[in-house]
């Protein structure tokens, strides 16, 4: 990072505890949805299992389970009880139930957790698919009524995304459902007759574009970062900032900004640059914080105070303050959550708002070209420091790879330390790649770890197949991320890329134009 006088390093690293970029375990809210969905497909299978006059005993048994083990709360026993008696039950209004029962469930999901609960539906649905169909005619009938029932429960869950209120989830619903519709050629009757295509590959395919439908303008990627100050920090800040003078937060509010801006804002004292040193210390020395906004400078930063009746309307950020470019913007919030009421900051994006209330000494990182807006406080006052980053790195969709590079890397790094030597690196060194590429982008991502490897990430290692740190004080060790795992995240930076500039140029114009609440953009310089 450029010197700002507070002695941050050129360290920086993997985001350790973080799930997204893996493809090992499913976020909790994701894995209940989908299991929700599944339960159903298998319900769906028992039926027309019994509707052909055949014992359902195993599939029923099948989705108690995965009732009493895939589900969160009180619903996994609820529906394991409600499952089993089926199996006693002699006539099919207790399926009818069931549905009914589980489409509720999963209508309390968000809808990006909704879609993305489809696409896992339809690899599942696939999965069982292949198991089923042996030179296009099926071989195993349980195996293709479970890809069958969960493919009609995932056309059951599109049906009831298209059918909603919210004008932006019904169009997407309604585009997933015609995705969904195309794999049908895959299936007949009951027993598999009348299959015009016996391909897993046309569930897998239709899984695929729901997935690059849940992601058409709908993500800006937003990062929270739990406990990057702890108590006693948060402590000291918060009497710090109560010592500081406050003003009007309009004072430094752009032209637009000014009509929708309520707050206060600390003046520009040396107490509040005292203040803002720690907060830079805690952020460059944040691991996550590190990977994810590769910063190099802090354009800005603000202590903002909001009391009863403020808010700050939609705005998006400017994208240059001070000179400089902003690239991310972060609250860190410093007040207890139950101290103040309302008070949210709220993301907004395609197809749904995020509102984000957080512990004290929690943070939240987001791409400063994101539509956001901070509730009215109701009671209470709501203290936080935010802040303004530029980064090392321009473009959000790299950042985003660099970041799943980092997640992937340490994961396989920790798998291979054992095999590794183990090389001091305590200390920031001289960076190159071995590819041409220019070292500015590169340190500072240079990560190391006590037991792991050196390595580092440059922005532009979409032109090598692996990165070398040459320095003179250690010898060169490979990357260790395996092409196939580089490719992998490059396509999935693509499929970004392509979604966000078809749906700016292209089909989703309109749920694009969605994400605009006609008249309340502003422009803030803050
Ligand atoms: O306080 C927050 O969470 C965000 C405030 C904000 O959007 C801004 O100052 O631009
Ligand atoms: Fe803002």
């Amino acid at each position: 990072m450029e010197a700002e006088g507070e002695g941050e390093g050129e360290a920086a690293a993997a985001g350790e505890g973080e799930s997204e970029g893996g493809s090992s375990a499913l976020e909790p809210a994701l894995a209940h949805a989908r299991s929700l969905l599944v339960i159903d497909g298998l319900l769906r299978a028992a039926e027309a299992q019994r509707g052909s006059g055949e014992d359902a005993a195993e599939l029923i048994e099948e989705a108690a389970e995965l009732a009493e083990h895939g589900l969160e709360g009180a619903l996994a026993g609820e529906l394991y009880e409600r499952i089993e008696e089926l199996e006693a039950a002699a006539d099919d209004q207790g399926f009818a139930e069931l549905h009914e029962r589980l489409a509720a469930a999963r209508a309390e999901a968000t809808a990006a957790d909704r879609l993305e609960a489809i696409s896992l539906g339809l690899r599942a649905a696939g999965e069982h698919y292949a198991e089923a169909v042996t030179d296009g005619a099926v071989s195993d009938r349980t195996e293709y009524l479970e890809a069958f029932g969960i493919y009609e429960a995932v056309k059951a869950e599109a049906d009831a995304l298209a059918a909603s209120d919210e004008a932006a989830v019904a169009e997407v619903g309604a585009e997933v459902r015609a995705q969904i519709e195309e794999a049908g050629a895959a299936f007949g009757g009951s027993a598999g007759e009348d299959i015009t295509t016996p391909e897993a590959s046309l569930l897998h395919a239709a899984a695929a574009r729901v997935e690059l439908s849940a992601l058409s303008c709908a993500d800006p990627m937003v990062h929270v970062i739990g406990g990057v100050l702890d108590s006693h920090e948060v402590a000291a800040l918060r009497e710090a900032i109560e010592a500081l003078e406050f003003e009007d937060g309009r004072r430094t509010a752009g032209r637009y900004a000014k009509g929708v801006k309520s707050n206060e804002q600390a003046a520009d004292t040396p107490a509040r640059e005292a203040i803002f040193a720690k907060v830079r210390k805690a952020l460059s020395a944040n691991e996550v914080f590190t990977s994810v906004a590769r910063p190099r400078k802090f354009a800005r930063m603000l202590v903002s105070r909001y009391g009863p009746g403020m808010a700050y309307g939609t705005h998006v950020d400017d994208p240059i303050m001070k000179g400089s470019r902003t690239d991310m913007s972060f609250t860190l919030f410093l007040s207890e959550t139950d101290s103040y009421e309302g008070g949210g900051l709220v993301m907004e994006d395609a197809i749904e708002e995020r509102v984000i209330r957080l512990e004290p000494g929690d943070l939240v990182l987001y791409p400063t070209s994101a539509l956001h807006r901070v509730e009215p406080v109701e009671q209470g006052t709501r203290v936080a420091v935010v802040g303004w980053v530029t980064s090392w790195v321009r473009s959000a969709e790299r950042r985003e790879v660099l970041h799943d590079l980092d997640v992937a890397a340490r994961a396989s790094s920790t798998a291979r330390a054992s095999r590794r030597p183990s090389i001091d690196c305590s200390r920031p060194r001289a960076t190159s790649t071995g590819c041409g590429l220019p070292t500015e982008g590169i340190s500072a991502a240079v990560r190391c770890g006590a037991a792991a490897p050196c390595f580092a990430f440059g922005d532009g290692y979409g032109s090598c197949r692996s990165q070398t740190i040459a320095s003179s004080a250690a010898p060169s060790i490979q990357i260790p991320i395996t092409a196939a795992a580089a490719m992998a995240l490059r396509g999935r930076a693509r499929d970004r890329a392509a979604s966000r500039n078809s749906c700016m140029s292209g089909a989703g114009i309109s749920r694009c134009a969605s994400m605009i609440p006609s008249g309340t953009i502003s422009r803030s310089s803050n």
